[in-house]
């Protein structure tokens, strides 16, 4: 999969190209249904399967920036570009969320990013899709902008979850919770972490439990505080993990770290990285008096989690 992050690069690339377009935060199930599509109606059409998102989030131009118009990823870019090319995406277009950009009307858009950069035949979105200065396009007005433009317009019908449309916020709001059974579930794989693995203080190693701290991304989704049933990539290898989420309490430390002990094996990760799969909370972070009653709760930990998880096969990207 080729990534592009400026039109310049896409400026002499004459092949035609089928277009899904949107944020893909996630790119949970009903994303995958929508690209599923992109792909075979390119196949049919002899079109290149390509995707045009942000690489910043609109609600870092946009003035009124809380976390509710700027919602935390759940899917940061590296991880969006590993999971787009295993979906079989040709090119994904990161373009830069702009003021300029912000200013085009849907006409605009479609004319200048879909037709004269992308070279657009096909555009596939959802039914509920909007583009253009806000937002004041929709699918029937894309759909006669196609007519004039030259591009066909495919919506692709919506992904429900017990009649509830699956979408971004749905699955941020439950991996909030520490709810990663319905995250998964909407996700249509465990909810995944990718990221580099630095130097902690060392306490866990003295416990007789390293564990790989996470380097965190600006504005990377985070899951509850609390211990989790976990499987780690590194190396092409898969293995069990007891993942901890929190301000480890028992040391009065301030800040949120996610770290990870690899069971049963001593790798030297610093600097690597690895991917984190997510399968069940199995507690809440708890303040110790001493480390021995913190050695023997991750003691249990480690014994249920190896429990839980003996019968799941990986789900491995
Ligand atoms: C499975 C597991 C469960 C943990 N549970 C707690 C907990 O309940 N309370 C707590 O304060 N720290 C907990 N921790 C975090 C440890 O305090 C942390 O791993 C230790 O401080 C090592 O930190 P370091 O890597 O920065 O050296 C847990 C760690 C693991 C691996
Ligand atoms: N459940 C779904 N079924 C089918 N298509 C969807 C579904 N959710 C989103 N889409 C479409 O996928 C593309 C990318 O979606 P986008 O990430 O922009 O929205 P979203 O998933 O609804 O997220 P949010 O919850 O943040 O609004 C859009 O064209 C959108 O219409």
């Amino acid at each position: 999969m080729r990534v592009i992050e400026d039109y310049h690069q896409v400026l002499n690339d004459l092949n035609p190209k089928g277009v899904a377009l949107g944020n893909f935060d996630g790119i949970h199930r009903g994303h995958q249904s929508l690209l599923k599509i992109l792909k075979k109606e390119c196949a049919k059409r002899n079109l290149l399967p390509s995707v045009y998102t942000f690489q910043n989030h609109p609600g870092t131009i946009l003035k009124s920036c809380n976390r509710s118009v700027y919602p935390y990823k759940i899917t940061p870019i590296n991880l969006k570009e590993k999971i787009m090319d295993k979906l079989g995406v040709d090119l994904l277009f990161l373009d830069k969320f702009t003021q300029d950009l912000m200013h085009l009307s849907p006409s605009e858009f479609a004319k200048k990013i879909l037709v004269d950069q992308l070279k657009a035949k096909l555009i596939v979105v959802g039914e509920d899709f909007r583009f253009g200065y806000q937002a004041s396009g929709d699918v029937s007005l894309l759909n006669r902008l196609g007519e004039i433009l030259g591009f066909h317009v495919i919506i692709a019908p919506p992904v429900l979850e017990k009649d509830v449309k699956i979408s971004s916020s749905l699955i941020r709001n439950s991996i909030e919770k520490g709810d990663i059974e319905t995250a998964n579930r909407l996700l249509g794989r465990p909810f995944m972490m990718l990221n580099q693995v630095e130097k902690g203080f060392g306490r866990g190693k003295k416990m007789g439990f390293p564990t790989a701290n996470l380097v965190l991304e600006p504005y990377q989704l985070i899951p509850a505080e609390g211990v989790y049933a976990t499987q780690v990539q590194v190396d092409n290898k898969v293995y069990m993990g007891a993942t901890s989420v929190g301000k480890n309490p028992t040391f009065n430390a301030n800040e949120v770290t996610i770290e990870t002990y690899i069971i049963d094996s001593n790798l030297m990760l610093y600097e690597k990285s690895i991917e984190l799969y997510f399968y069940t909370k199995i507690r809440n972070q708890i303040s110790y008096d001493n480390i021995d009653a913190l050695k023997k709760q991750i003691i249990e930990d480690v014994h249920s989690i190896k429990h839980y998880l003996q019968n799941k096969s990986p789900m491995i990207l």
